[in-house]
């Protein structure tokens, strides 16, 4: 089997709602060569930041999940996402693709995907209830609503998940992150 030919580990990057796993995978994008990530679908207003997705209405969602029809897909916090079937020609180019799943996925994704690096962040209650309402982008309620939804356990059976916290520097999670996915990674891609 040539290299090329093995693709690039797919790496769930999951935990609650504010722990910071969009800043964790805009850290590592920058560290680490050949690393990239899938750009979800969401049924979420386009301004609302945070991430570079792809905001649909529930309709349109309603339509792409027929057809082409999703890698993936998911319901939380009264939203719709998915992982477009994009990502398998993305793991036949880079040295790791980067994506944020939702916790209760993480089975179907091993299915999906084969190879499933979870990278698992964690942080604890106090300091994810500050950052939420520091980032500002739900209003109280909603916020509320997802720290209550912060202590929902990992599916039991995964194969590979590395547990990161990010409770203190951002700088020490990405170097934890890091050093624990060189292993995965396709080194001819970078
Ligand atoms: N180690 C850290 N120290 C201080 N602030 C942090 C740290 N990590 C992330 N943050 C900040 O916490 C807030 C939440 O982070 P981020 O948006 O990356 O979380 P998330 O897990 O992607 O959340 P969500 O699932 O809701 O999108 C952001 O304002 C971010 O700048
Ligand atoms: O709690 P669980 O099910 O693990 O995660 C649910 C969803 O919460 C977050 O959504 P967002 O990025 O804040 O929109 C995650 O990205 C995930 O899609």
């Amino acid at each position: 089997m040539s290299p090329g030919s093995v693709k690039a580990p797919v790496i769930a990057v999951v935990g609650p709602s504010g722990v910071g796993k969009d800043s964790l995978m805009e850290a590592l994008l920058e560290r680490i060569p050949g690393l990239v990530r899938q750009r979800r679908i969401i049924t979420r207003a386009p301004e609302l930041g945070g991430e570079d997705y792809d905001a649909v209405t529930e309709d349109r969602f309603a339509a792409l999940c027929v057809a082409p029809g999703f890698a993936l897909h998911w319901e939380a916090h009264g939203l719709r996402y998915a992982i477009p079937r994009d990502i398998d020609e993305l793991r036949n180019r880079a040295s790791g693709v980067l994506v944020n799943l939702s916790r209760k996925v993480l089975l179907e994704a091993e299915a999906a995907f084969g190879t499933l690096v979870i990278l698992s962040v964690t942080a604890t209650p106090e300091v994810l209830a500050e950052r939420l309402m520091t980032r500002g982008r739900e209003d109280r309620a909603e916020i509320e609503r997802r720290l209550a939804r912060a202590a929902t356990p990992m599916p039991a059976g995964l194969s590979q998940v590395i547990e990161i916290d990010n409770s203190g520097q951002l700088e020490e999670a990405v170097q934890a992150a890091e050093t624990a996915l060189m292993p995965w990674l396709q080194p001819e891609r970078v």
